[in-house]
């Protein structure tokens, strides 16, 4: 099935609003195919390989039926990328009602003071009853993860989960031993060729699902099924047409006991739909948006940057 053969296809470029895991533009494709809208994201550093889950994805938005809802809202968690603790207080008073907090940790070449200040001005931001979970994506080993999770724990007055600590199953397995703090597993999962190896070895206390690297929301939902972990939703920092899946997602899981990391869309300095998927009260309705065609041709990519990713997507179709 070739994803471009039914519909418009336009290729965009979207810069972030802080550099968020070293990407400062987000690009992709929007396709739409008779079943609705899709996105096609892969970071740019991921090779054709890694991509062929998220053209699963984008294929089953534009030509499949999505599972059906079993609540109207969900509710997210603001993101707070590795800034300053000024800007980490501001990212949480402007989250338009989040009561959950993520704050990105272990940024390379950052000190470990930076962490805790960070996380604390979080907490001041969002007063004693709101929950704080820190994402160091891989970026620890097991002392440091061990260490930094017992500092920022008392930093944050209680952390409600520390996700993907160290790189590996067998670290975080560790980890998880050593501290009281839950383990959520992300990388370990959506980069994983067995996300069920998590469970095997007791690495971790919650699952982190994304859409895209999983190969769209019904394979996603069959791993929240047959996971037995409590489940979060994130996203992959699309724009408001991929975050419908993560939506969907969420919204298809017969138990939410978390809120999902997918209030990403004001990371981004634009979106392409006439109301974009951002949290109002600290949730999201369930609702697919569609492109605006003023918008869509406003975060227009150059020539060289379309041609770039019909290529990409030439190579990837090839691959699935
Ligand atoms: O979970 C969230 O709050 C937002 C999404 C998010 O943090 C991520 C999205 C995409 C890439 C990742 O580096 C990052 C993550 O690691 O969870
Ligand atoms: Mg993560």
């Amino acid at each position: 099935m070739i994803i471009r053969a039914d519909g418009d296809l336009h290729v965009f470029a979207v810069a972030m609003r802080n550099r968020f895991r070293g990407i400062t533009v987000r690009e992709g494709i929007l396709v739409r195919g008779p079943a609705g809208w899709a996105e096609f994201s892969p970071f740019l550093d991921y090779d054709d390989a890694t991509c062929v889950p998220w053209l699963r994805a984008a294929r089953e938005a534009a030509y499949d039926v999505w599972p059906t809802p079993v609540r109207d809202a969900v509710p997210v968690n603001c993101t707070v990328p590795a800034v300053g603790p000024e800007q980490a207080h501001e990212v949480v008073c402007r989250s338009a009602g989040c009561r959950t907090a993520k704050v990105k940790v272990a940024e390379p070449g950052r000190p470990e003071s930076d962490d805790l200040a960070r996380v604390e001005a979080v907490r001041d931001a969002l007063g004693p009853d709101g929950r704080i979970r820190v994402d160091a994506n891989g970026g620890w080993d097991v002392d440091t993860a061990t260490r930094m999770i017992t500092w920022l724990d008392k930093a944050a007055g209680g952390l409600e989960y520390a996700e993907q600590p160290c790189a590996s199953v067998e670290e975080l397995a560790q980890v998880r031993r050593r501290v009281d703090v839950p383990i959520a597993a992300d990388e370990s999962i959506r980069q994983a060729a067995d996300p069920y190896r998590v469970v095997r070895h007791e690495a971790a206390d919650i699952a982190v699902l994304k859409v895209q690297p999983l190969g769209g929301v019904l394979s996603a939902l069959r791993i929240a099924e047959q996971i037995g972990l409590p489940v979060v939703v994130s996203s992959a920092l699309e724009t408001s047409i991929g975050i419908a899946g993560g939506v969907a997602l969420a919204a298809a899981l017969p138990e939410l006991p978390y809120a999902c990391g997918l209030a990403t869309v004001s990371m981004l300095t634009a979106d392409v739909v006439a109301h974009p998927l951002v949290p109002v009260d600290g949730a999201l309705p369930v609702v697919r948006p569609e492109p605006d065609p003023a918008r869509l041709a406003a975060v227009a990519a150059d020539e060289a940057t379309r041609q770039r990713w019909l290529e990409r997507l030439d190579r990837v179709e090839g691959l699935a």
